[in-house]
């Protein structure tokens, strides 16, 4: 690719390859989850998520998605459980959509498409930083959240409505006191497997970690993200929807259930 990724025809997910030749490896993401050839595991623990809403700072158009941004300097927002060992600090939640309710998100259950996915980025604190744990196999964990058309989710408005703000790609402004645990579902069973970060560069360093409970979210909300740029200010508006990487080979992995 000559010019910066993107999800567009010249730019998009067949084009990655090109730039980021891990984009065929052998532990990429997203995948079609299959929960009838998941195993179920009673090795995995419960997820344990501490957050404080103190630590969330800002939120940012990045010109692919948007990204609430974390202060990550202490272990205060932290996961911990499930399928890793040791302490992984929350860096950013961002989320995956479509042009319309049909798609949207990366991961798929059965074939199915959600309208939208969340991702939770955390780091793993045995390296210094969120860019030498994203280098490593064990350096992030990312718990991924479907979003479900149905009633309008109040916990997500509160995301929105920040959205006007930051239209256009680089634009940013304050996100103070957000708690992310409100974006959760009440069951926290997943499914986890060994995969890649699905934006560019692609670094196989993700465990993966798919909550199996979808949160809602109402169609006008859907439109709101929609309403997103990926373009800057000055540009040509493209407005900033299937942002998504389809479904990548399982090739020699298993996908492991922690609910029966
Ligand atoms: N969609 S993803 O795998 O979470 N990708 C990224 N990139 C930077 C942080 O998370
Ligand atoms: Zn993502």
């Amino acid at each position: 690719m000559s010019h910066g990724w993107g999800y567009g025809p010249t730019n998009g997910p067949d084009k990655w390859g090109e730039d980021f030749p891990v984009a065929n490896g052998p532990r990429q993401s997203p995948i079609n989850i299959v929960p009838r050839e998941a195993q179920y595991d009673h090795t995995l623990k419960a997820l344990k998520l501490k957050y404080d809403p103190s630590n969330s700072n800002g939120i940012l158009n990045n010109g692919h998605s948007f990204q609430v941004d974390f202060l990550d300097d202490t272990d205060s927002s932290t996961l911990t459980g499930g399928p890793i060992s040791g302490t992984y600090r929350l860096k950013q939640f961002h989320f995956h959509w479509g042009a319309s309710d049909d798609r949207g998100s990366e991961h798929t259950v059965n074939g199915i498409n959600f309208p939208c996915e969340l991702h939770l980025v955390h780091w793993n604190t045995k390296y210094p930083s969120f860019g030498e744990a994203a280098s490593q196999p064990d350096g992030l964990a990312v718990v991924g959240v479907f979003l479900k058309i149905g009633a309008a989710n109040p916990r997500l408005q509160k995301v929105l409505d920040a959205l006007d703000a930051i239209k256009s790609k680089g634009k940013q402004t304050t996100f103070p006191n957000f708690d992310p645990k409100t974006l959760l579902p009440g069951s926290l069973h997943y499914w986890t497997y060994d995969g890649s970060l699905t934006t560019p560069p692609l670094l196989e360093s993700v465990t993966w970690i798919v909550l199996k409970e979808p949160i809602s979210v109402s169609p006008a909300q859907m439109a709101k993200f929609r309403s997103l740029l990926f373009t800057g200010e000055g540009e040509s508006p493209c407005c900033m929807e299937d942002n998504y990487r389809p479904p990548q080979p399982l090739k020699d992995r298993k996908v492991r259930a922690s609910f029966k």
